[in-house]
């Protein structure tokens, strides 16, 4: 339960940061800046919490919008210590989410929008579909469609506003592809992810009366990894909180902006502190890295910024690994050599991660790790329990609580009925619905129990015990039901994938395993130890990075977020006489004072 006590304490913490403490008692609308490391989340949940406590009378709550599934999880678990639960009080989600639950779900069947009450989200064959029939009909179905859906759908997401001129003053045959394209999903009852923001916008934009209604739920909205977030939550943020009334606490990092390739866009972020309504506070302590990685980072970046580290931590240490050959070789050097050393040094293995670009490099990582019989834990999107997926966690969890979990209440069954019936109704269930929903999972958990199955045909049941039939009642149409399907196919027996229940059930974050992550997926996260593993003058920057200044600028604030996220031991891996050109300015730098 969120209590006082734990409240005053989490402020009492931030006694010594006097911008901290400003933040969390902002009254108006606030945007704190900062770099990495310098408690932008910290800030943001014990304002969260102040503001359910003090601010906002119960049963109103707060809502918080997060980037993607990842943050939002993360999120949670640091709420969880102060006692803050999503629930009826308090939303914490994507904004995908929040406008599939508080806006379109609610609300749709009130106004004009064109959907039917059981729509249903498209999978991707049903968008590749409805592309090829609105490219047939908008553009006359000359050249490739998917081709040219690539610059439509990116005008779907940055022109949010459809009343103004620039949606066909400019490109209006795209404009026509991308009308023809959602008429197509409409009339199957369908909508695709990209919908669900662009939808609930322009149900409040049309109908004031909405707004008003989420007000009444959510008088403060906060948004973290504000510069992650696209047009499409800028604007909505714009109508909610700047014209309706709602206050706005958002933090961000522009320096951290690594997802242009979704539309996101670090001047929304600018744009904000340039308002005379919202309070800018600038944080400038790091508190996460010792005072040479620091050094080093901003080498990474390749700009200065005004970041400390504080009075007395220790300084962190960097080693560089130049390794004959290519990725396998430097693999190996990781698995052999320096996760060996870092051990040696007494860094825990569950505090070291090893960080690269694409999931195919961790495949390489993991390859070298199970040669050294190293443990280790994927979460990039060829681990086989996604840690960006509800259902896949969820799964996990079950298997956690078959395999001994049940005796000492870890997880406890309440937390298993509880996610079940986010994934299965969105957190509004009725009661019988949630009684038939605990009958099924108790029945399906104590058959579990004692039985001798592997995991993939553990797997197999759940799917034809839970998935198959949730999957048809569900209201929920955002779950991502095939997950269970991939991990199915990850365990399968003639590709020697599968492992004992209990091993599986194992596999979480710092139980004594090497942390695999892309470096996307480590974002807003912290490590005792990093490796940063392949950081080669071919891969970082790539030729496509080369493309364009944006995209090679947003591959250096990738390596940027990688490089900060130790607090103790930096690690750079590469092809001997052959490192990234990042790596020599990082080093120079870290040389400096
Ligand atoms: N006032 C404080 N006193 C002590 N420790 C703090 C304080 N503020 C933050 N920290 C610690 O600093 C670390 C980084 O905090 P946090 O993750 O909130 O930073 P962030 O700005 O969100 O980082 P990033 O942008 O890199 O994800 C955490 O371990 C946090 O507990």
């Amino acid at each position: 339960m969120l209590s006082d006590r734990a409240l005053v304490r989490a402020l009492a913490e931030l006694q010594g940061n006097p911008e901290q403490a400003a933040a969390v008692v902002e009254k108006g609308h606030c945007v704190v800046l900062a770099g990495p490391g310098s408690g932008k989340t910290k800030t943001l949940t014990i304002a969260m919490a102040r503001a359910l406590i003090q601010d906002v009378p119960d049963p109103r709550g707060v809502a918080c919008i997060t980037y993607n599934n990842d943050c939002a999880i993360e999120l949670e678990t640091r709420l969880a210590r102060l006692g803050i639960t999503p629930g009826d009080r308090a939303f914490i989600g994507t904004v995908h989410s929040f406008a599939l639950s508080q806006v379109i779900g609610p609300y749709a069947r009130c106004v004009p929008v064109g959907l039917p009450a059981d729509f249903k989200v498209a999978s991707k064959s049903q968008m590749r579909a409805a592309v090829e029939v609105a490219h047939g009909i908008s553009i006359g179905g000359y050249g490739n469609p998917h081709d040219r859906w690539k610059f439509a759908s990116e005008k779907r997401v940055r022109d949010v506003d459809r009343t103004r001129p620039e949606w066909r003053g400019c490109n209006p045959e795209l404009a026509d592809f991308v009308e023809a394209y959602e008429a197509e999903l409409r009339r199957q009852g369908l909508i695709d992810f990209d919908d669900m923001p662009l939808i609930a916008y322009r149900m409040i934009k049309e109908n004031l009366w909405i707004r008003d209604a989420v007000r009444a739920r959510f008088p403060v909205l906060f948004v973290d990894e504000y510069q992650d977030l696209g047009h499409a939550l800028h604007e909505l943020v714009l109508l909610l909180c700047f014209e309706g009334d709602i206050r706005l606490f958002a933090v961000g990092d522009t320096d951290q902006s690594i997802y242009g390739f979704t539309g996101a866009n670090p001047e929304l972020l600018e744009s904000l502190t340039r308002r005379s309504d919202v309070r800018t506070i600038r944080l400038r302590f790091n508190y996460r890295s010792g005072a040479k990685i620091i050094r080093a980072s901003l080498g990474a970046l390749g700009e200065e910024r005004d970041y400390h580290g504080i009075d007395g931590a220790p300084d962190g240490d960097l080693s560089f690994w130049p390794v004959p050959y290519g990725h396998d070789n430097q693999a190996e050097a990781v698995a052999k050599t320096i996760i060996p050393k870092l051990v040696e040094q007494g860094f825990e293995l569950g505090q070291i991660a090893v960080l690269y670009r694409a999931a195919w490099l961790g495949d390489k990582v993991a390859t070298a790790l199970k040669e050294a019989a190293i443990p280790f834990f994927r979460t990039d999107t060829n681990a086989l329990v996604k840690r960006s997926s509800r259902l896949a966690r969820f799964i996990e969890e079950c298997a956690r609580w078959i395999a001994g979990g049940w005796r000492d209440a870890e997880p406890p069954y309440a937390r298993l009925l509880s996610q079940a019936k986010t994934l299965v109704y969105g957190r509004h269930a009725s009661e019988r619905e949630e009684q038939e929903l605990s009958a099924q999972l108790m029945g399906f958990l104590t058959a579990s129990l004692g039985t001798s199955e592997t995991t993939h045909a553990w797997l197999q049941r759940v799917a034809r015990g839970l998935i198959t039939p949730w999957r048809t009642i569900a209201r929920n149409s955002e779950q991502e039901w095939d997950v269970c399907d991939e991990m199915i196919s990850n365990t399968d027996p003639a590709r020697d994938l599968d492992m004992p229940l209990a091993h599986f059930a194992g596999r979480t974050e710092g139980s004594g395993r090497v942390n695999l992550s892309t470096l996307h997926s480590a974002k807003g996260r912290e490590f005792d130890a990093v490796i940063m593993y392949g950081v080669n003058a071919s891969d970082m920057p790539s030729t496509r990075d080369k493309s364009s200044p944006g995209s090679l600028r947003e591959a250096r604030r990738l390596f940027y977020v990688g490089v900060t996220r130790p607090k103790k031991h930096l690690s750079l891996v590469y092809q001997e006489h052959h490192h990234s050109p990042w790596v020599f300015e990082l080093y120079q730098r870290s040389q400096q004072n």
